[in-house]
């Protein structure tokens, strides 16, 4: 071979496979054995509890098995960098860089330019970077911020690029304590120049976001602060593209461009939230640079690997297998998240586990954030017949000047009636109709024959910010779900479109995603129908001296260990699993039933599913009681509501069992061994709701009006229960 062939990545199958494979056969074994159970031992009274049970457990059993998809051939894959600098260096393709923000509030100005400079200053030939900021909310603000960035920008690349600075994004890199150390004089003043000049623009921004107004002598400095001008609203304005860094050379040094866009916004006129900005972005940027790949950011996600994009590279540019990539993506990675994870929010079995399993299918899911797209692929081409984008001035020369002319054009691009009976959303582009665009687009991606890569680089590539209290966890997740849910009911429902074009593997790991919300249905059953029946003294599960026993016994063990130990060699804690299957059924009894009613009123066209954008700011006192891995309420959210109710519900039947104990002893209790065994476990893993219910003071704890009403809906429950086995 010679050394211009070689591979710039390679790829491993997990080993063991035979084993985890040999498991889930006998796991197989073992559900089949329990519906044989379940059928045969059918009570003729009270049989209502029981069928509630059954189907619940094929519920989870039709989970599990799309779950397998995930096991059967994870792969990790390994970059060969340096191969790609050897072959490539100066044929590296341009990239452009796409960053969304929407809400100057929620998603503070400071961290959209920490995102910003962090991938202008990647370790890519500079030359060829341009990067596009989409602010939906046309804020002043925003655009202020950026243009503080442009200037800050011009001392910072060179510098990144001087010094061979790893960390790139400022903020990261100057608080990284030993920074300055141990090098050169000559470093360490500019390293303090640089420090001081980025602590007073933070200051600057920071004070006039507070204010809400930029200062008269800012707004001098840059035309584009004339198209304030005329009172903006949030859902209500002309569009505005402005050019803060030209891609000129400036003393021996070259900038990448900086576009500010904010798209028309009318009201009437359906934005489509993400998917749209994007969407103008691509148009945008293809007029004015063109480039032939698209690095998307959420503006809460910064490059902390500044050799992401030449990772990325190492698969695309492949001379072998390059081709038939159509988007590689990295995994998201967050920071800032205690060391228990009490959220879950690190989403390490979907990034850690199932990741590399959907990779050894077709490859990863686009997740919005941190990926590279072929630009031909997100304007809808096929791996064998490559088309061009349906922009007519596509091909104007790339690297002339950006005139006046073309930022005229790129307003119009950025218009909201652009794309009125056109293919944008529907086949050109990100798609539209679903909250969660990317993994929409992903699949009609693959759908299309576009395999895709998962790169996860030692150095975590890009890093964000999770939700940091549970309600705005919750919600997310809502939006999550919902937007998944929408999926399974459209057309492109995995479990029916994509027959012959992807693999069944694919088409699983899709459908399993897309059935989180309908999963609150067993879930909510095996929260709820064990726990009542108990206290209705009627048992639904073996006894202990039953052998049947032994094979609940199996299937919950057996799965539980092999979910821990899974989360344990993808580098988690025992403790931090405890803590992600706490949210697991949290997520399961609130956020996927909640996002199941909204997605069915979607569909009987009750209301619509918006894009709740979730906020990154946090109070001092809840960020004590996060960094104490406290469990944080505070709001009257009615997501609340369920789980809470569960929890009581549960406990109540547990004093039930006791009772029952006293009064009857043994035999009493004996066929509900099982029943008090869960609800005992749901107790135990609930049990920072009812402290936060029933013990803590602090601002925290849970609101009284949600204790009480989950209380009321508890009692309800209970006696109605109650009420259907007396008659
Ligand atoms: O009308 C909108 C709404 C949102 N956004 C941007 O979308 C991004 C994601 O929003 P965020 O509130 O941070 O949602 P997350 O829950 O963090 O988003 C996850 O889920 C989304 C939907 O699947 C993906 O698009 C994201 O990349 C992924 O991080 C942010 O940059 C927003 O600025 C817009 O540009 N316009
Ligand atoms: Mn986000």
């Amino acid at each position: 071979m010679e050394s211009t062939d070689f591979p710039l990545y390679t790829t491993f199958e997990k080993p063991c496979l035979k084993i985890t494979r040999g498991f889930a056969c006998i796991y197989f074994t073992g559900i089949l054995a329990l519906v044989f159970y379940r059928i045969s031992y059918m009570p003729r009274e009270d049989y209502f509890p029981w069928i509630m049970v059954f189907a619940a457990e094929l519920g989870f059993a039709f989970i599990w098995a799309l779950e397998q998809a995930f096991r059967w051939r994870p792969v990790t894959r390994y970059t060969f960098p340096e191969r790609l600098s050897e072959r490539f260096e100066n044929d590296l393709p341009p990239v452009d860089i796409f960053i969304c923000t929407a809400d100057p509030i929620r998603e503070p100005p400071m961290n959209v330019v920490d995102t910003v400079l962090s991938t202008l200053a990647h370790d890519y030939p500079t030359e060829k970077l341009s990067c596009y900021v989409s602010d939906d909310g046309g804020s002043a603000l925003t655009f202020y911020a950026l243009f503080e960035a442009s200037m800050f920008a011009k001392i910072w690349v060179p510098f990144c690029h001087k010094y061979f600075i790893q960390q790139r994004c400022p903020d990261a890199y100057f608080s990284e304590s030993d920074a300055h150390q141990n090098k050169s004089l000559l470093f360490a003043t500019e390293w303090e120049k640089l420090k001081t000049m980025y602590e007073e623009m933070k200051h600057r921004i920071n004070s006039t976001v507070e204010t809400g107004i930029v200062p008269e002598a800012m707004r001098n400095r840059h035309d584009g602060f004339r198209e304030w001008s005329s009172g903006i609203t949030l859902g209500d304005h002309h569009s505005i593209v402005q050019i803060l860094l030209e891609k000129g050379k400036d003393g021996g040094v070259y900038f990448p461009r900086l576009v500010y866009v904010s798209r028309e916004k009318r009201p009437g006129c359906p934005h489509n939230f993400k998917a749209g900005a994007l969407n103008v972005l691509i148009r945008v940027s293809a007029l004015m640079s063109n480039a032939p790949f698209i690095l998307t950011l959420d503006c809460d996600m910064y490059a902390n690997n500044c050799k992401a994009l030449r990772e990325a590279m190492c698969f695309l540019m492949d001379p072998q297998t390059g081709h038939q990539f159509g988007y590689v993506q990295f995994p998201q990675r967050f920071h800032g998240i205690t060391k228990y994870d009490l959220y879950a929010n690190h989403l390490k079995r979907i990034f850690d586990i199932q990741g590399k399993g959907i990779d050894g299918a077709e490859g990863p899911i686009y997740v919005g954030t941190g990926c590279v797209h072929r630009r031909d692929v997100l304007c809808g081409s096929e791996p064998q017949n490559v088309i061009k984008a349906s922009i007519e001035s596509a091909n104007l020369e790339v690297e002339k000047e950006c005139s006046s002319e073309i930022l005229n054009k790129a307003t119009t691009l950025a218009s909201c009636t652009y794309e009125e009976n056109s293919l944008w959303g529907k086949k050109v582009g990100i798609m539209y109709g679903c909250v969660v665009e990317d993994v929409l687009t992903a699949f009609t991606i693959h759908c299309r024959g576009w395999k895709s890569a998962y790169c996860t680089p030692q150095r975590n590539a890009f890093q964000g910010r999770a939700p940091l209290n549970l309600n705005d966890t919750l919600i997310q997740h809502k939006r999550l779900t919902a937007g998944l849910f929408e999926i399974f009911v459209s057309k492109f429902c995995p479990f029916v479109y994509g027959i012959g074009r992807v693999s069944i593997t694919l088409r699983m790991c899709y459908g399993y995603y897309c059935l989180w919300a309908m999963s609150c249905l067993h879930i909510l059953s095996y929260g709820l129908v064990p726990a009542l029946s108990t206290l209705c003294a009627i048992s639904v599960f073996p006894q202990i001296s039953s052998p049947w026993f032994l094979l609940f016994g199996f299937l919950s063990l057996s799965a539980y260990a092999y979910n821990i130990v899974e989360f344990v060699m993808a580098g988690g804690s025992v403790k931090s699993w405890w803590n992600e299957h706490r949210m697991w059924a949290i997520k399961g009894t609130s956020s996927y039933p909640f996002a199941l009613i909204q997605g069915l009123c979607k569909l009987m066209g009750i209301s619509e599913v918006g894009f709740e954008v979730t906020s990154k700011v946090l109070d001092s006192e809840a960020a004590k009681r996060y960094k104490e891995e406290i469990f944080e309420f505070g709001v009257a959210s009615v997501m609340f509501i369920p789980p809470a109710t569960i929890t009581i519900i549960n406990f109540i039947s547990l004093l039930s069992g006791m009772t029952q104990f006293v009064r009857g002893g043994y035999p009493a209790v004996e066929g509900m061994f099982v029943q008090l065994m869960l609800s005992s476990f749901i107790v135990m893993n609930g049990f920072p709701i009812l402290e936060g219910m029933f013990m803590r003071t602090d601002k925290g704890r849970m609101p009284t009006s949600i204790t009480m009403f989950s209380i009321m809906v508890a009692a309800v429950a209970c006696s109605v229960a109650l009420q259907i086995t007396l008659y």
